[in-house]
């Protein structure tokens, strides 16, 4: 390792575990944006040539990385795929889960120089810095230890010098004892009635991953027949739609609400909660709460003043951030409610297996390690912003959604942990459908357009098997014959002498050539059930946190969403106040004139709309009581 490299470690170690280095350049940064003048760039500019040291792009792996791109620009997929040997090597496996990435814009000696980059930026480093409980969330001075969430009861992981698994496994227990009891009948609603169905209320993090899990497995057959004769639903938008859409046709004599929320503060979920709240108030009457609603929360108080009993609360903890948190409580309690807790317990070993091979397999064996540095190339250095996830299997249509939510909030950041402004691009925008849905969709723009690297992921054996008599192969064949197919046809293309030699008319030849060399991953499991699904989750989270270790982020917080919320807030007040007083916005207000001329074409046609009855607010008319009944100021 170079000096200049070797340098960096420590400099990035030193950043990484000591508060008071995180401290200082803190203030450093604070001054140097008081100095902040004329253009933000400029002052961008200042920054980062005083910070230059501590990012990684100053160090002699990022350096090498960069001139070896003029190396693979040299490169074509369509030869690399050629070598026996390359594509033999750049293959991993790891507890049934197969990872091909041949196909992607590397050569062996690029993959050296990558794991020398994570070398360099103390990706070991901080693998055992998550997994021993530093608070290495530093700007919200909290540890970052999902994976505890699914240890196993003897596992030892302190925070703050107490073992934290015990308490995992003891919301576990309150999970197992609740979900059976609801599931036998043993615990009933307020008229007796067993609850089959359960309607989780929550946003983000509480939401995304219990609703990827709840996919993959409902047509799983084994996960089906346990989830026989129930009903899972969500609740996330706090557009009333939505409240119409996931209560519609329930009854609330059979419904368990499960609010879910971290902090338990999130203004959509508790709006949404106050009304489904109100829903069973209207039907059942208030004492009906205690047997109908549950939460799951890290802030107990908020959860007994809400009105539902501590009780019935379900614990998690400050260190699980909320979109890593669907092996917590988060998920558990209602995957446990629908399915049964032992697929929960093949869950969450799913998940840990991948954790233990994370934390420990080398760096060159290692799946999330590989693929995260695989996507810090393809971002960083061969400029692409974007990543398609394409699961070729419907049960993961829900999969880009989650991964959107787990890489976009945490590596979408400008400034590394200790606040320096990167000069280099991170994160990148997350998108996809399951393939064959995708070819008829966005491929186009991926064949011809933008260079998108795209995650092909497939399964062996099908949730459900359908062979036609006559075909030539299987419905699930079929699917996976696209999966290949698709893989190759972005690495390889089609070059104008092929199309040439087909007679394709000259006219046509620039519109039917594929330049190919466009690179992928694949990703095949063994079926997808419980312990897959955990495996699968496990790889995508760690690989996230790589590419933000290797970028120097904190890619456990989320600043960003903060300014929109405290925004909507005003708003709120600025739209109960004008209605009240039966005024309109004007320049006083402190809007700028777009917005305040869009606010009062929306209160003027607000004002205008009559609504005779409850059910026009809530178009189901899910919802019939007086204190639902719209403002009369509307009317
Ligand atoms: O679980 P809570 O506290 O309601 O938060 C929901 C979501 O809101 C966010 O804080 C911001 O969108 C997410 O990180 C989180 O998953």
């Amino acid at each position: 390792m170079s000096s200049s490299a070797s340098g960096a470690v420590l400099k990035n170690a030193t950043s990484f575990f000591s508060a008071k280095t995180i401290k200082t350049n803190k203030n450093n940064t604070l001054k140097n944006k008081k100095r902040m003048k004329p253009s933000s760039k400029a002052a961008t500019a200042v920054l980062q040539t005083e910070h230059k040291g501590s990012l990684i792009s100053s160090t002699s792996e990022w350096n090498s990385l960069k001139e070896h791109v003029k190396d693979i620009e040299k490169t074509h997929l369509r030869d690399l795929l050629k070598d026996y040997n390359r594509c033999e090597n750049l293959t991993l496996e790891h507890d049934g889960v197969y990872v091909d990435y041949a196909r992607q814009r590397v050569t062996e000696e690029t993959m050296e120089k990558l794991y020398a980059l994570a070398r360099a930026s103390g990706v070991k480093e901080k693998i055992n810095a998550m997994f021993s409980g530093e608070a290495m969330n530093s700007t919200e001075n909290r540890a970052v230890l999902h994976v505890a969430t699914r240890a196993p009861r003897s596992k030892v992981i302190n925070v703050d010098g107490s073992n934290v698994v015990p308490d995992v496994h003891d919301v576990l227990d309150k999970i197992k004892d609740f979900s059976d009891r609801v599931r036998n009948g043993e615990w009933v609603g307020h008229t007796g009635l067993p609850l089959t169905d359960v309607v989780c209320v929550g946003i983000g993090g509480s939401f995304l991953g219990p609703l990827f899990v709840h996919t993959a497995l409902k047509t799983n057959q084994s996960h089906a027949a346990d989830a026989q004769g129930r009903n899972l639903r969500f609740l996330a938008n706090v557009d009333p739609v939505d409240v119409a859409r996931a209560l519609n046709g329930l009854n609330p004599e059979t419904t368990l609400v499960v609010v879910v929320s971290k902090t338990f503060t999130t203004a959509e979920t508790m709006l949404n909660a106050r009304t489904v709240r109100q829903w069973i108030i209207a039907a059942l009457g208030k004492e009906a709460v205690s047997k109908h609603m549950v939460a799951v929360s890290t802030n107990l108080k908020l959860v007994s003043e809400f009105g539902i009993d501590p009780k019935n609360a379900f614990a998690f903890w400050d260190w699980v951030g909320g979109r890593y948190s669907v092996c917590s409580a988060v998920g558990m309690l209602p995957l446990a409610l629908q399915y049964g807790f032992e697929t929960c317990e093949q869950f969450l070993k799913g998940a840990w297996s991948m954790d233990e091979h994370f934390a420990t397999a080398e760096f060159e064996k290692n799946l999330p390690v590989t693929l995260g540095l695989i996507s810090t190339w393809n971002v960083s250095f061969l400029g692409c912003d974007a990543r398609a996830i394409l699961p070729y299997c419907q049960a993961l249509a829900k999969l880009a959604p989650h991964i959107q939510q787990v890489a976009m909030e945490s590596n979408g950041k400008g400034v590394t942990i200790d606040g320096t402004p990167v000069d280099y691009p991170t994160g990148e925008i997350d998108f996809g459908e399951p393939g064959t849905n995708g070819q008829h969709s966005f491929y186009q723009l991926i064949h011809q357009g933008r260079v998108i690297p795209c995650d092909f992921i497939g399964v062996i054996k099908s949730q459900q098997s359908v062979y036609l008599k006559g075909e030539i192969v299987s419905n699930h064949d079929e699917l996976m014959c696209n999966f290949f197919a698709q893989a190759d046809a972005l690495a390889v293309g089609k070059t104008p002498v092929e199309l040439r030699a087909e007679n394709c008319p000259d006219t046509l030849i620039p519109h039917k050539t594929f330049t190919g060399n466009r690179p992928s991953l694949s990703i095949m499991l063994p079926e997808l059930n419980a312990y897959t699904t955990g495996q699968l989750l496990s790889l995508y989270e760690h690989r996230v946190a790589v590419q933000g270790f290797v970028w120097g982020l904190n890619s456990f917080d989320q600043w960003g969403v903060e300014l929109g919320k405290v925004l909507a807030t005003r708003v709120r007040a600025t739209m109960h106040d004008k209605r009240n007083e039966g005024k309109m916005l004007d320049s006083s207000d402190g809007y700028n004139h777009s917005t305040e001329r869009m606010l009062n074409r929306y209160l003027q046609g607000k004002a205008q709309l009559k609504y005779d009855t409850p059910s026009d607010v809530f178009p189901c008319d899910l919802i019939n009581s007086e204190e639902c009944r719209p403002p009369s100021s509307y009317a």
